[in-house]
């Protein structure tokens, strides 16, 4: 069987939702399980809604309305107006009424994942819908009884046993009927609460699912000929792989690379599973191939750029010596505040880490830190990393740049840079 994940970017309007039906009908003669994120930049307006929602913002219902008329206005372009869809898509809204009817009570990250999941329900529905209106029967299954996770919001930490087991059961014997439509990105917790997996975690819900059955392979349609050497969003010049290692493919995705989201590929390589990442625009192209020997061919360095990052400095508050004691009540704030840190120096007086810069984990790390050290910080910054660096192309990536911080090993060079 096959895994297929589309991601916002192929399913941002009507045309690509055609055009995911017109790569899927080539495959109608495979088992195959097709995991769909959030229409287009669904996640971020929910990301805002919720923003707005917990802020007591005016423009709650401005931001709420323009979601859902983007969605209608899709699915009036894709059916003819009496479809059942329209109101499928109106139930499936009335999960986000029901929240914004009452005041705000739970945390933050608990009421991001009951709002932000809807984007990923609604466009599978549409999704599903569509598939069987042009004739490509297709079931839709909801991923939260499938993907079991514990209840830390936002980042719902999956459940292996529970999960495999779920899948195992049920998911072959309905992929025998029909291709399976289902939400990436999403997990539900024992007591039937949605959880997410953390941003751009679809990826990462392929990889689960094909892992779990033993699938033959799984494919990521992207906006991209394939994983590049550089963002070609940012870079002119860049270059596609043909072929990466899975270890090659971990590190630049560790890094930020954020074509792939960092968990997908462990699980395809525990399982020995290749990981094809293919543009949706051009189906029969090759794009890259992720497997245990794949051929690293380095021509060009791998370049990671970070965006909005902070460089933030902690001091002890009688400025002695950072002791491994000190170290060890900073790491445990950062981990209780599920803030990862994507790069760290020690000196006699400071520790310095490069975060990203997330206000809502950011504001309450900065208070509990500076209730018991002396805390600087400079924001606005980017963090570059080198993999496979070459003569000049670290002095050529940082010309006319204030290097705030850089660290240097034989393969990867990373710098924060203003
Ligand atoms: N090394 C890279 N190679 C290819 N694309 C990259 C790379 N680094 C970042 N990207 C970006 O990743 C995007 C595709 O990933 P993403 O937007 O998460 O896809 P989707 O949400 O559709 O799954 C590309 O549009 C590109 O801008
Ligand atoms: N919709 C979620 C999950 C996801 O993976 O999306 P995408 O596949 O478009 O990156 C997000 O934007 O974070």
């Amino acid at each position: 069987m096959l895994v297929f994940k589309f991601g916002g970017a192929s399913v941002k309007d009507a045309e690509g939702v055609r055009n995911l039906a017109h790569i899927i009908q080539g495959y109608q003669n495979n088992q195959l399980l097709v995991v769909i994120s959030a229409m287009g930049k669904t996640t971020n307006s929910l990301e805002k809604l919720t923003k707005a929602y917990i802020n007591g913002s005016e423009d709650i219902y401005a931001i709420y309305e323009e979601v859902k008329a983007y969605h209608f206005n899709i699915i009036t372009q894709l059916f003819d107006k009496n479809h059942p869809v329209f109101d499928d898509i109106q139930n499936t809204f009335v999960e986000i009424d029901w929240i914004l009817e009452d005041e705000p009570q739970d945390s933050y990250d608990f009421i991001y994942d009951q709002i932000v999941s809807v984007g990923e329900l609604v466009s599978t529905r549409i999704v599903n819908a569509y598939l069987n209106y042009s004739g490509i029967t297709s079931q839709w299954v909801d991923v939260r009884g499938y993907i079991h996770t514990d209840n830390t919001y936002r980042e719902g930490a999956v459940q292996w046993d529970k999960t495999c087991t779920a899948i195992r059961r049920d998911i072959p014997p309905l992929l025998q009927k029909s291709i399976i439509i289902t939400q990436g990105f999403l997990g539900g917790t024992s007591e039937n609460f949605t959880t997410t997996l953390g941003r751009e975690g679809s990826d990462y819900t392929a990889s689960i699912f094909a892992s779990c059955l033993q699938a033959e392979s799984v494919t990521t349609w992207k906006d991209v000929p394939g994983i590049l050497n550089a963002d070609p969003k940012l870079f002119s010049d860049t270059k596609k792989f043909d072929e990466l290692s899975y270890s090659e493919a971990i590190e630049m995705t560790y890094y930020g690379a954020t074509v792939i989201h960092p968990k997908t590929i462990k699980p395809l390589q525990n399982a020995k599973i290749p990981l094809l990442v293919k543009p949706f625009t051009d189906p029969s192209a090759s794009g890259t191939v992720i497997k245990e020997d794949g051929v690293n061919n380095f021509e060009k360095p791998v370049i990671i750029v970070k965006q909005n990052q902070v460089l933030l400095s902690v001091s002890a508050k009688d400025y002695s010596f950072i002791t491994e004691d000190h170290l060890s009540d900073i790491f445990r704030i950062f981990a209780k505040s599920h803030t990862k840190i994507n790069m760290m120096q020690t000196s006699a007086l400071s520790f310095t880490v490069c975060i990203d810069d997330q206000a809502e984990r950011f504001e309450p790390l900065l208070t509990v830190l500076n209730e018991y050290f002396r805390v600087r910080y400079n924001s606005n910054l980017k963090l570059l990393t080198v993999r496979h660096h070459k003569n000049n192309s670290l002095q050529e990536l940082t010309n006319g740049k204030e290097v705030l911080l850089e660290q240097l090993s034989r393969n990867t060079a990373q710098m924060v840079v203003r």
